[in-house]
């Protein structure tokens, strides 16, 4: 049935400038070139076992796998599967034929196939037939690295074989073989400057690793097996080891000996098809003071690589996720290196962010040490989330955990859900404070009356923490509030334990003025001026002599501080001095105030008041005039001292 000699053809069409084009200026990369022909030795090997499996006569025992033969001698790159094969028609109408695909007339005659036989289909030959090849021109990126390309095959229908040979220019030509096994060994004669790089075991191991690990067949260099990592996220996870899930966390990181901390497998149909395996590190480098971690997740279509390094999968704040993605629905480009229509991504990483935002909630529920060694790594990373995805802004404010007067061992936390249980009925505000530290804090004079009244403050050590609650503003329908600022609103029910409730201003009721207080606040009133936006009698102190409140709408205390020191030329907002009339040196002062002559003694303590609650802010103003007055005070009060002799 051979034809006896040799013919020649000529491409179809405008073939030999668009032959140009394809194989040399499609793809990025000329290692995609050996991709291209893995992936179509897995296209015809997947058609054999799908054929097999309905067809007995075609069954042999022999193991399908694809092999690549590097021959430095004779300067040739051999792919080699026993697949298919080609008849001499499909050399003609497949590689004859730009842009035609025959596993996409493959793919269209199998499915027509099903649906008819969809009732009748006992033979138990359902096979997962997918396919990578659909746009017929892969196979030419071979004139990349080759100057001629020969295809020597046999199809699996015929017993003799086929011989085509091209230079890609323009022609080729088809003969007669006699011995060639079933399948297709694509050789590539290569050009000068692809020998050295293309005959390298080492090098093709390497491409294969980068490109083709998670074909669906064994791919061989030379006697080599180089892609036994298998592609776990296809399989359902019952039935993936803990073993293969932690093989392949070090496989796609290649951080050797190390388990993740945890794991997420997903697997999807609609409304988008893919499956994912997502992994936390245990560890955080940068922590440890390694750079930012610039690392993307693995994007693929149907198992073969298309991007190892996509950022736009997750959310900056997630960065620290390893992990793949394979979807059959990525709209590829032709050169399967770029993707056609990137409106797929927005949507995958929607769903992916979501899927591991849940996870997380579900692991601080269910498995809350593993969710506290998580985010003593990560959470530094989640908290910046709040302030960017305002679609999730609630679930991951869900995840946060924050010191609280509720407990204050150290290292104890809570969450803001647990802090909303523990409110007050009346309660509308959850309160917080930032803060250097713990210590601090509880110092704080801002604290006082809430720790005198039992309502709960949340204490912020971290500047984000404080970034993150002033970009939420509300949580659980409850609005967060800094407890030095004037937006305060305490409830009716947290009364002072020692105050009655019949004053004219709420948590103020108890602080009834001495007589001289209104003058004092005057007299501190004019010495401060432009410093401070008021001076007002203090609503919520129990023993400091003031505190500085920050007014309405601004921002914190700390929050001003930690920008103070970053944003150059940053204005603090003008704050309100409060003064607490029951303070013992607020009531001295004020019985020192009727005569006028101690004025300019009030006026220095006021602005030494002043200097010292920014001091407690962290915030230094004016440290010549105040280290002078404070000089002044000191000598004053040595002054009046006396040696008593006894
Ligand atoms: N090793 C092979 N064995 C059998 N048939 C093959 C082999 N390589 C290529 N073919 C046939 O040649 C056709 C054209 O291959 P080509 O790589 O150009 O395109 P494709 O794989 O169909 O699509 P794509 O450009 O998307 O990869 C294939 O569809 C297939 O029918």
């Amino acid at each position: 049935m051979t034809t006896a000699t040799r013919e020649e053809f000529t491409f179809q069409t405008e073939i030999k400038q668009l032959l140009n084009i394809l194989s040399h200026s499609l793809y990025q990369n000329r290692e995609i070139a050996v991709r291209e022909l893995i992936s179509n030795a897995s296209d015809s090997l997947n058609k054999l076992r799908h054929i097999q499996l309905s067809e007995a006569q075609y069954r042999d025992d022999a193991a399908l796998k694809i092999t690549l033969l590097p021959d430095a001698t004779a300067k040739t790159l051999t792919i080699v599967d026993n697949g298919v094969g080609l008849t001499r028609e499909e050399l003609i109408e497949n590689l004859g034929t730009i842009a035609h695909s025959g596993s996409l007339d493959f793919m269209k005659k199998a499915a027509e196939a099903k649906s008819a036989n969809h009732d009748a289909d006992s033979s138990g030959s359902k096979s997962d037939l997918s396919l990578i090849g659909q746009f017929g021109v892969g196979f030419y990126a071979a004139f990349m690295l080759a100057d001629t390309v020969e295809v020597i095959t046999r199809s699996y229908r015929e017993e003799t074989g086929w011989k085509w040979t091209s230079d890609g220019t323009g022609q080729y030509s088809i003969e007669p073989v006699d011995e060639a096994p079933r399948g297709a060994q694509i050789v590539l004669h290569l050009k000068e400057d692809a020998i050295e790089e293309f005959t390298k075991e080492y090098r093709l191991e390497s491409i294969v690793r980068r490109y083709s690990t998670f074909v669906p067949h064994a791919v061989y260099v030379g006697e080599k097996h180089v892609n036994n990592q298998p592609p776990i996220w296809v399989e359902p996870k019952s039935q993936v080891t803990p073993e293969q899930y932690k093989s392949f966390y070090q496989w796609l990181t290649h951080h050797a000996n190390e388990e993740p901390l945890w794991h997420l497998h997903l697997s999807a149909d609609s409304p988008l098809q893919f499956q994912s395996i997502l992994y936390c590190p245990p560890v955080n480098l940068e922590l440890q003071g390694f750079g930012r971690l610039e690392h993307g997740l693995t994007l693929c279509a149907k198992r073969i690589l298309v991007q190892d390094d996509n950022k736009d999968l997750l959310p900056d704040y997630l960065h620290f996720v390893y992990g793949l993605v394979d979807s059959a629905d990525l709209p590829l480009n032709v050169s399967r290196e770029t993707l056609q229509d990137n409106r797929l991504i927005p949507k995958l990483r929607k769903v992916l962010t979501k899927k591991v935002l849940d996870y997380l909630a579900e692991l601080a529920e269910e498995q809350p040490a593993t969710y506290a060694k998580f985010y003593e790594q990560f959470g530094m990373v989640l908290r910046g989330g709040v302030g960017v995805d305002f679609e999730n802004r609630e679930k991951i404010a869900r995840l946060l955990r924050l010191a609280s007067s509720h407990d204050v061992t150290p290292g104890a936390t809570t969450s803001l859900g647990e802090y909303v249980k523990r409110m007050r009925e009346d309660q509308t505000q959850i309160y917080y404070l930032g803060g250097p530290d713990l210590a601090s804090l509880l110092r704080n004079p801002h604290y006082e009356t809430f720790r005198d009244r039992g309502l709960e403050v949340l204490f912020l050590t971290d500047p984000v923490d404080e970034f993150a609650l002033s970009h939420l503003q509300e949580f659980d329908g409850k609005s967060l509030v800094s407890i030095d600022s004037a937006d305060i609103q305490l409830p009716a029910s947290a009364e002072s334990p020692s105050s009655s409730t019949t004053g004219e201003e709420q948590g103020s009721s108890s602080q009834i003025a001495p007589a001289g207080f209104d003058r004092v606040l005057e007299v501190f009133r004019q010495a401060l001026g432009e410093r401070v936006q008021d001076v007002r009698k203090a609503t919520r102190l129990a023993t400091s002599p003031v505190c500085l409140v920050n007014p309405q709408g601004s921002m914190s205390s700390q929050l001003q501080k930690v920008l103070s020191q970053t944003v150059k030329d940053f204005n603090l907002s003008r704050r309100i001095l409060e003064v607490n009339p029951q303070a013992p040196l607020i009531s001295r002062l004020a019985s020192l105030s009727s005569s006028g002559t101690n004025d300019d003694f009030i006026a220095d303590c006021g602005l030494q008041l002043y200097a010292s609650a920014m001091l407690l802010d962290g915030l230094v103003v004016e440290p010549d005039l105040t280290a002078d007055r404070m000089r002044k005070l000191m000598e004053e009060a040595a002054d009046k001292r006396t040696v008593i002799i006894t």
